[in-house]
């Protein structure tokens, strides 16, 4: 005897088209079933949980109604679109979310013609919407596009830019506005006030009551009829006005977990003839329908693999604090000591540590919102007034405050602390969100100094010396996850500026590494030592101003000089490089051999980072193999190794 399936329906969706064949009376348990399984695959991979029950039934009916994929549905951020991938022909794969090889954890456009976009960064959904609503205006075809955002993304600058941009061009973009009243932690700012007061009273409107918003945008003549009625002057002026003086048609608030209302309105809103860009805002619930979820303070927006009845999670054996943690307590210490110093995070208190912060100085502690050019240029204006701003931020989200790093922080010269947390390979969440570039993009900024810390003892180092250090901007890197377990120094030191250090002495080959990838540089030498080779292992700590007495200390008294980090090209092997040509170290009168690792020149996709390094060759096995080779030796061990 068979058993009998969980989710029947689902069982019999393949694609949206299947979901378009059945009677909307069976939609809500679609619905449910949808999110059993949603709950079922996260329990097994772990990953971005609570966005996705938020919009199950969004998600439902947005594909009942459009005719997916030649409409466009965008989601931004992409960290919610789970649902969508389990009815967008990728159920049989839902199980390998975010591991090596399987499903990514956002939207992306090579995985499915169901993405027509690709994210992880947030806010970035309406831009593309219009993009594509004037792309299909101009080639005549009846595409619709919706781009759904959420709450917490409505906070970025991007989403004004296109919403300016979208009010002024009269083109037919959906907006959703997803509005769960939480961020990754609950919203900051003025916006979610603003949201929770059109939403206030507690009261959806009625499907009648959307159809009559949207009546208001009907040509003249026949609004001018239906405004004449009572019931439809009594809610003429509620909400929408920021959206509404954009020139953006609002519909709202509605409730996003009643297909009852959802069908009907976007159906309307899909054949309004001759309108502009409309906003709908639906009102949901983070975490929606499944208990342990609901209750959480983040509402489970990110979990660890788990069990499905009592909501537990797996939590991985910690050998050692998070370098997100040491940079945390650190912080406190010096904050204890120094007024001056306050923190800024843009929408990330719990992931950049300055949760632990704010704990100890909520005054001291802005969360200024998904703005990461805000928060930049805000710390800017703190360090112009005296004060000792640190802006943690992750490496890939400060990508977006880059000419504010330049223009407001670098070119004034203003002590701005940076914080870069996320350095380097982060694993699940793949290529979106590697911080394989800061090294070079803060590095080539006149008067930036760049640190990377070796390890949490260094990292104690580097955030006493960047509060003591005010000539002007400061950055520090670490990596996502575990410490190595070093000993933390009671008294910090203030670092040395644009000095490194050696750990081990040898004269053949030196390694010359920048960051945590020295434990490995260390393992090398050891190895190296088993083929008879003397290596000197040194840490550079910084990228600039860069120790050009060491590197070419170095290069001189070395056969072969290896520079190792967890960085892209153009970083800091590129640093020394440009180093030793200004020396004249690499003009030909030396045999010097000088080779840098760095990441691939490819976008690398989610899976472990040690697995990713050691197939980047940036483990000990693969710096041995490159001094092998560099060396050109030819015995069977060396070859073995090489191959
Ligand atoms: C530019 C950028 N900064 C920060 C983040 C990290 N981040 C991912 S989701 C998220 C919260 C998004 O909130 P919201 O848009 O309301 O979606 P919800 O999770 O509530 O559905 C944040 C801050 C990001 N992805 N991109
Ligand atoms: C979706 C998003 O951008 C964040 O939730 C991100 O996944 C957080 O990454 P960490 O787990 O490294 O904090
Ligand atoms: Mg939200």
């Amino acid at each position: 005897m068979t058993t009998p399936t969980k989710t029947p329906l689902l069982d019999a969706i393949q694609s949206p088209a299947d979901l378009r064949r059945l009677p909307e009376s069976d939609l809500a348990q679609v619905a449910q079933e949808l999110r059993t399984e949603t709950i079922d695959a996260v329990s097994v991979t772990g990953g971005h949980l609570g966005a996705g029950l938020g919009v199950i039934e969004l998600t439902v009916a947005l594909h009942y109604v459009f005719n997916t994929p030649d409409d466009r549905i965008i989601w931004d951020v992409g960290h919610q679109a789970y649902p969508h991938k389990i009815l967008t022909e990728r159920r049989d794969r839902i199980r390998t979310l975010r591991k090596g090889e399987g499903l990514s954890g956002f939207t992306k456009r090579a995985e499915s013609p169901y993405d027509p976009f690709g994210a992880g960064h947030s806010s970035t959904s309406i831009s593309a919407g219009l993009g594509m609503a004037v792309a299909a205006t101009l080639a005549d075809k009846p595409t619709n596009v919706v781009a759904v955002i959420g709450d917490g993304a409505m906070s970025a600058g991007m989403a004004y830019e296109a919403m300016n941009n979208a009010g002024a061009m009269h083109s037919r973009l959906i907006i959703i506005l997803n509005d769960n009243e939480m961020s990754i932690a609950p919203p900051a700012g003025a916006l979610s006030s603003y949201l929770a007061r059109l939403v206030s009273g507690g009261t959806y409107r009625t499907v009648r009551e959307a159809a009559k918003q949207l009546g208001r945008h009907l040509p003249k003549f026949i609004y001018d009829r239906a405004r004449k009625t009572e019931e439809f002057a009594r809610n003429f002026w509620a909400g929408g006005t920021m959206f509404e003086e954009l020139g953006i048609y609002y519909v709202g608030p509605i409730d996003g977990h009643n297909l009852d209302q959802l069908l009907p309105i976007l159906k309307n809103v899909r054949d309004m003839e001759g309108r502009g860009p409309v906003l709908v805002h639906v009102v949901t619930q983070k975490g929606k329908g499944y208990g342990p979820a609901e209750a959480a303070k983040d509402k489970h927006h990110a979990v660890n693999t788990f069990d499905v009845l009592t909501g537990t999670q797996v939590k991985p054996k910690a050998n050692a604090p998070t370098y997100t943690r040491v940079f945390a307590d650190a912080l406190v210490k010096e904050a204890q000591q120094d007024d001056k110093i306050v923190a800024i995070t843009a929408a990330m208190p719990s992931g950049t540590g300055l949760d632990v912060f704010e704990k100890a100085f909520p005054d001291r502690t802005f969360d200024v919102g998904i703005a990461e050019q805000h928060a930049v240029t805000f710390a800017a204006g703190l360090a112009s007034e005296g004060f000792k701003p640190f802006c943690a931020i992750y490496s890939t989200f400060l990508q977006r405050a880059y000419d504010q790093v330049v223009h407001d922080v670098a070119i004034q010269k203003l002590p701005v602390r940076f914080a870069v947390d996320r350095a380097g390979l982060v694993g699940a969440d793949g290529a979106t969100h590697a911080g394989s570039f800061d090294v070079s993009y803060l590095g080539i900024l006149p008067g930036m100094v760049v640190m990377a810390a070796a390890d949490e003892a260094e990292l104690v180092h580097m955030v006493h010396t960047a509060v003591a250090y005010s000539e002007g901007p400061i950055a520090f890197r670490f990596p996502r996850g575990e410490g190595v377990g070093i000993e933390l120094p009671e008294h910090p030191e203030v670092l040395t500026l644009g000095k490194g250090r050696i750990l081990r002495e040898g004269n053949k080959v030196a390694i010359l590494s920048l960051g945590t990838r020295l434990a490995e540089a260390l393992k090398a030498a050891e190895d190296l030592a088993a083929y008879g080779i003397s290596t000197t292992v040194a840490d550079a700590r910084f990228a600039k101003p860069l120790d050009v007495d060491l590197v070419s200390r170095l290069a001189r008294n070395h056969e072969v000089l290896i520079t190792v980090e967890e960085g892209s090209v153009g970083g800091f092997g590129s640093f020394v490089t440009q180093a030793l040509l200004e020396k004249g170290l690499l003009d030909g009168r030396r045999p010097l051999k000088l080779r840098s690792m760095v990441l691939p020149d490819i976008f690398l996709d989610h899976d472990k980072p040690e697995k990713l390094y050691a197939e980047s060759h940036l483990d000990a096995k693969g710096i041995v193999a490159k001094v092998l080779e560099t060396l050109g030796r030819e015995d069977e061990a060396a070859r073995a190794l090489i191959a």
